[in-house]
């Protein structure tokens, strides 16, 4: 049984989602929609005032960006869809349209304007039904909107840039997300939450219920379908539908557009259509006489097949620094990245195409320019940069990967094929090769800087007076916590080879007690005292006879009322999410991930009592445990 039958009739429907926001994406796959997704070249550039309404703008681009992708794909021959939908979300404030910021100015400019009032969201909707006659394609459109009314509490200035910051607001209309940190400035919304995230799903599965269920002759007087017709499961709507029948019964729905049955109408040309561009499609033919649909490939599988080409194309970009070249002069020519970097003009003017496909780029007729979130994220300076582990992913991980069918055959690491050295050999290496040991360094640091914030605010730590954070390499980490409790002393703990290399990775500007460093080894040398120990991404790497080690090391040196935080991916129960950490457990090291249970027990046994989880969403959870009396 499902909730929204009705979807079903979409079942043995070639449905394309015209729209590159994940957050669509993942409502339509949800509710287990099966579409491709074929983002929209439409630009968002209409001319607001020519809108008696807010609505009416939001409607004609989500309609626009609908038409254009089913154009495209007719006109390049690719098998005509049989549903498009397009969608469109803009925020509207004082009569004025917002829609994605274009930079931090805007954003901020966006936020004060949300700030401490009441404004709508509203989602435009475009369903276009297609078919082909005479090679000539036909359109029926049916678009509606929906409105949500959000209300932003009073935020300080510091608040709205530390969000900013984040980089969050960038590729959302109104410059915030609600799903997630965005959803801290919300007191209040009034309507269907998943319109103000980007798609109002309630809307969309009765505008389809009116589409495929018209009324018949002798109720036709209620025009309005308030709730769904009750058909057992998607499988027998399948069953019963036949090609012929799929669209000839909409057809006949939209008969009934005089009498109100959809909110528009319309019947469009593909002649009228002008943009022929090719884009990112995988045509499927129907082979051998099967069903359409046997055929037919879930986005998420093409999603994953060409994973491995986004990865290295990705890894290749930020080697070759051009993300780099490109923050400190773009927009350039791929000829001008070329000559900076020492690469062909044709194979650098194919990678920074691809990503700008991936959306890491922006393409203009100037140039290809860094979007905002890779200057933060992949430029080896930026705010959060994710340099270091992107290096470490390319030079390390993947040849690891690349032996991934031996690993499992085996079950052990293959650093001996990917190296030509063992396991522990490597990792003596990582501290005897200035380069290996600062790449893995730089890796360590991206991850603990992007994550300390969350890992430092996870829980209250403001009654703690001195911390020691075990295998706290850089001190990423360490900075956090100084800056967010200023009484508080860290001790970072770690080897003498890492201990000696930590100094290209501190903070410029120190505002704060500055953080202690310790080198020694856990296992073996006494432990700094502390009320508060930290184990940041270092129990994953052990197996449990080596965490029991530890822990019991730790355990004996805590003072009763002290306290252990430990930063992992932390596990679901049947341990498949979240699947970051999941794939992680690939590489096949001693250690492994573990889950919330498994956590709990391990600390537990050593005498940590009232263990807390917090899931953070960001990639390490954080668990905290406290000493008692007798272990
Ligand atoms: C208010 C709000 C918006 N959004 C996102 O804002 C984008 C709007 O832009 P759009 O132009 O409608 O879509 P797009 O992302 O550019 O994709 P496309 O359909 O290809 O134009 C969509 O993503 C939405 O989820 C959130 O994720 N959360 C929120 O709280």
């Amino acid at each position: 049984m499902v909730l929204h039958p009705v979807l079903g009739k979409l079942v043995s429907k070639r449905v394309v989602l015209a729209s590159a926001s994940p957050r669509r994406q993942e409502i339509l796959t949800n509710v287990g929609l099966r579409f491709e997704v074929v983002p929209s070249w439409f630009k968002e550039t209409l001319e607001k005032s020519y809108f008696a309404a807010p609505y009416e703008y939001a409607v004609e681009t989500a309609k626009q960006k609908a038409l254009e992708v089913a154009n495209r794909m007719h006109v390049k021959h690719l098998r005509t869809p049989d549903v498009v939908i397009g969608a469109d979300t803009i925020v509207s404030v004082d009569e004025q349209i917002l829609e994605k910021p274009v930079d931090k100015q805007d954003a901020y400019r966006m936020l004060s304007r949300l700030n401490g009032k009441e404004h709508s969201v509203f989602t435009g909707v475009a369903i276009i039904h297609c078919s082909s006659k005479d090679n000539q394609l036909e359109m029926e459109v049916t678009d509606f909107y929906e409105e949500t009314k959000v209300k932003f509490s009073d935020l300080s200035e510091d608040l709205l840039w530390e969000y900013i910051h984040s980089g969050e607001p960038m590729d959302k209309a109104g410059g915030y997300g609600i799903q997630a940190l965005g959803g801290m400035l919300v007191e209040y919304v009034h309507g269907d939450f998943l319109n103000v995230m980007g798609f109002p799903l309630n809307h969309f599965c009765k505008k389809l219920a009116e589409l495929y269920y018209p009324p018949s002759k002798h109720n036709v007087q209620h025009k309005k379908y308030d709730s769904i017709p009750s058909v057992d499961t998607f499988e027998n709507l399948s069953d019963v539908e036949s090609e012929s029948s799929n669209f000839t019964e909409h057809k006949g729905a939209s008969k009934l557009d005089s009498s109100g049955m959809c909110s528009s109408g319309s019947i469009y040309n593909s002649e009228n259509s002008s943009s022929v561009r090719s884009g990112f499609m995988v045509p499927l033919e129907n082979r051998n006489g099967m069903p359409e649909n046997a055929t037919r490939l879930p986005s998420k599988i093409l999603e994953l097949m060409d994973g491995f080409r986004a990865s290295k194309a990705l890894f290749v970009a930020s080697k070759l620094k051009m993300f780099d070249h490109l923050k400190n002069k773009g927009p350039l020519k791929a000829v001008d990245i070329a000559n900076e970097v020492g690469t062909s003009v044709c194979g650098t003017e194919r990678l920074l195409d691809a990503c700008a496909a991936l959306g890491l780029l922006e393409k203009t007729p100037q140039g290809y320019s860094n979007t905002d979130s890779t200057n933060t994220y992949l430029t080896s300076d930026g705010e959060y940069s994710l340099h270091g582990y992107i290096i470490h992913s390319n030079d390390h991980l993947w040849p690891l990967f690349t032996y991934l069918e031996s690993a499992v055959k085996e079950g052990s690491r293959q650093n001996h094929r990917a190296f030509g050295k063992k396991a522990e050999d490597l990792f003596k290496d990582y501290y005897h090769s200035q380069e290996v040991k600062q790449r893995f360094m730089a890796a360590m640091h991206s991850i603990a800087h992007l994550t300390a914030r969350d890992v430092a605010t996870a829980f209250d730590l403001s009654r703690f007076k001195s911390a020691c954070d075990l295998g706290g390499c850089t001190g990423a980490l360490a900075h956090e916590l100084v800056q967010i409790y200023p009484n508080l002393k860290v001790t970072v703990f770690d080897l003498p080879e890492v201990i000696a290399n930590t100094s290209y990775f501190q903070p410029s500007a120190q505002h704060t007690a500055p953080v202690t460093f310790v080198s020694g080894d856990f296992f073996k040398d006494n432990l700094p005292e502390a009320d508060l120990y930290i184990l940041s991404r270092v129990l994953h790497d052990w197996p449990d006879e080596k965490v029991h080690v530890l822990l019991s090391k730790i355990s004996a040196v805590c003072k009763p009322g002290s306290a252990l935080l430990v930063a992992e991916s932390v596990l679901d129960e049947q341990k498949t999410c979240p699947p970051t950490a999941v794939l992680q457990s690939l590489s096949m090291t001693e250690g492994k991930q573990r889950s919330g249970s498994e956590y709990k027990q391990l600390l537990e046994k050593h005498g940590f009592t009232n263990v807390q989880i917090k899931i953070t969403e960001n990639l390490l959870d954080v668990v905290l445990c406290f000493k008692t009396l007798s272990p």
